[in-house]
C-alpha cells in the first residue's frame, strides 16, 4: 500500500516524547502522521505504567528552569482536555547532608525560588511519619512536586492530537528512511512522505537511527518496578499526600533509590532502583537479573519499617541512557529535516511537553525555545558514529 498524501511532518514512536510532539505539530496546524509499531496502548517501552513523578528539584538549573513553563504545559493539557493528570504530593529529596549531590540539589533549588521546605533530624518525623532518615543525612520537600497519571497522559495527548487532526497508525513498524527534501518513510504496512522527520522512538533509537547512518552512545537496561506492601494499609497513600521521595547519589550503591505512593495498587508502593541491567528493547524478557532487589530489601527493612520488605509486585520497564544522563535533541548532521529525541534517561516522562515542544520547533526550522548545548549530540564527539 502506497499513500498519496504527504504530510507535514511523520513523528515516529507514540511514547511521551513522539504523542506531545505530534500534538505540538498539530497545534501549529501541521498535517501530522504519528506511527507505533505495537498496538496501542502498549506495556513495551519506556511510557506505560499508570505514574511518574513531577518535579523540579534537580541538580541542574537548566532542567529546574525547563520545568516551570513544563507545569504550565502540563495544567494547559488537563484544561483542553478535561481531566486530572497531576496531583501535587511534595518530593522528599534525601541525601548526606554535606554530600556534592545533596548540596547540588538544595542550591539549585534555592537560586531558582522553588518553593522548599528543610528538615531536621529533630522534626522529620513530624513532617514524614513512618520513614527512617539515615544518620547524617539531610532532608527537604520540593513542595509542588508530586504525581502524573501516566497511561492517562499517553491517551489524553493522543486523543487531543486526534481532535486537531493529527492520525495515529499503531501496529506500523518502521522499516525504512529514505531522506531527501522530501522524507520516505517504510512501514510494515505502507510507505509515507513528509518535508520533515522527527524520531523518537526511546530504547529503540539506535535500531532506527542505523538506517540513516548515526549511533548515539546510548545504553538500555531494563528495570525493575517494584511495589511493596504496607503492613497497615493507607500508612503511605497518596490521598494522605505522603511525598513521592529520591535518594540523591551518593558513593554507596544503595542510593540510586527512588518512590512514588501507595496509589496504583492500594496498599503497594512503588519503590525502585535506579539503575538496571542492560538489555536488547525486543529482548527485555530474557533479562532477568533482580540484584537490585536486595539491595531495596535491605532498604525497606531500614527506613520503611509500615512496609512488608519483600516485593509484592514486580512489573517491568526499559531506560534509555547517555553518558551522562542528559537528553539528545537535536537534528542529523547531514539532513537537517529529520530530528530526534532519545536518551531520556528514566527521567523524561514529566518534560514531556516540553520536549514536544522543542522537537517540534526544530522539525520547522526554527531557533528553539532553550538552549540546546547540553542536549546536542557534538557532546558526544569521537562516541557518535556517523556513517556519512
Ligand atoms: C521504571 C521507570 C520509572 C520512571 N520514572 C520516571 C519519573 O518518575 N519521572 C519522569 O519524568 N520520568 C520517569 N521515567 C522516564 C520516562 O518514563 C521516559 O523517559 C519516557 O517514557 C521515554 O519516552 P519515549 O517516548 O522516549 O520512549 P517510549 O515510551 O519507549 O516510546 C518509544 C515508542 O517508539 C515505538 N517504536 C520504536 N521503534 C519503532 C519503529 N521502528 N516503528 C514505529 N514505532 C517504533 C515504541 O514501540 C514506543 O512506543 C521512568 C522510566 C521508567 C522505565
Ligand atoms: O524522573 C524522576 O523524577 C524519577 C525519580 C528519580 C529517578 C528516575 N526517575
Amino acid at each position: 500500500m502506497s499513500s498519496e498524501v504527504e504530510y507535514d511532518c511523520i513523528v515516529i514512536g507514540a511514547g511521551v516524547q513522539g504523542s506531545f510532539t505530534a500534538y505540538q505539530l498539530a497545534k501549529r496546524n501541521k498535517k501530522t502522521l504519528l506511527l507505533e509499531q505495537f498496538v496501542l496502548p502498549h506495556t513495551r517501552g519506556s511510557s506505560h505504567g499508570q505514574t511518574r513523578i513531577i518535579r523540579k528539584a534537580y541538580e541542574q538549573d537548566f532542567y529546574t528552569q525547563m520545568m516551570d513553563e513544563c507545569y504550565k504545559l502540563w495544567s494547559q493539557l488537563e484544561r483542553e482536555a478535561g481531566v486530572t493528570l497531576y496531583r501535587q504530593t511534595g518530593l522528599l529529596v534525601m541525601g548526606p547532608e554535606h554530600s556534592d549531590s545533596y548540596l547540588l540539589y538544595k542550591n539549585t533549588m534555592e537560586r531558582n525560588n522553588v518553593p522548599m521546605v528543610i528538615l531536621t533530624p529533630e522534626n522529620f518525623s513530624q513532617h514524614i511519619p513512618n520513614v527512617i532518615l539515615a544518620e547524617g543525612d539531610g532532608a527537604l520537600v520540593d513542595i509542588n512536586a508530586g504525581v502524573l497519571y501516566a497511561d492517562r497522559a499517553l491517551k489524553t495527548v493522543q486523543g487531543q492530537f486526534q481532535k486537531l487532526g493529527g492520525v495515529i497508525r499503531d501496529k506500523e513498524k518502521v522499516t525504512d528512511i529514505t531522506p531527501g527534501p522530501v522524507v520516505t518513510v517504510s512501514t510494515s504496512a505502507g510507505v509515507y512522505r513528509a518535508k520533515s522527520l522527527v524520531i523518537t522512538v526511546g530504547p529503540w533509537a539506535n535500531k532506527l537511527l542505523a538506517h540513516i547512518g548515526l549511533q548515539l552512545p546510548l545504553e538500555v537496561q531494563k528495570i525493575n518496578v517494584c511495589y511493596w506492601e504496607e503492613k497497615v494499609p493507607g500508612t503511605y497513600d497518596m490521598k494522605k499526600r505522603f511525598p513521592c521521595f529520591l535518594l540523591t547519589e551518593g558513593e554507596e550503591s544503595d542510593r540510586h533509590i527512588y518512590g512514588l505512593p501507595s496509589n496504583e495498587y492500594p496498599g503497594l508502593v512503588k519503590i525502585c532502583y535506579h539503575i538496571g541491567s542492560e538489555t536488547d528493547p525486543d529482548h527485555r524478557d530474557k533479562q532477568t537479573d533482580r540484584s537490585d532487589i536486595g539491595i531495596l530489601q535491605r532498604f525497606v527493612a531500614r527506613c520503611f519499617p509500615g512496609l512488608i520488605p519483600e516485593p509484592a509486585v514486580v512489573e517491568s520497564c526499559m531506560y534509555t541512557l547517555t553518558p551522562d544522563s542528559h537528553f539528545v535533541l537535536d537534528c542529523h548532521p547531514a539532513y537537517s529535516n529529520i530530528v530526534f529525541g532519545a536518551g531520556f534517561s528514566g527521567h523524561g516522562f514529566k518534560f514531556g511537553p516540553i520536549i514536544g515542544k522543542l522537537l517540534c520547533e526544530l522539525s520547522l526550522g526554527e531557533v528553539p525555545s532553550y538552549d540546546l548545548s547540553p542536549f546536542r549530540i557534538r557532546r558526544f564527539q569521537g562516541n557518535t558514529k556517523s556513517a556519512l
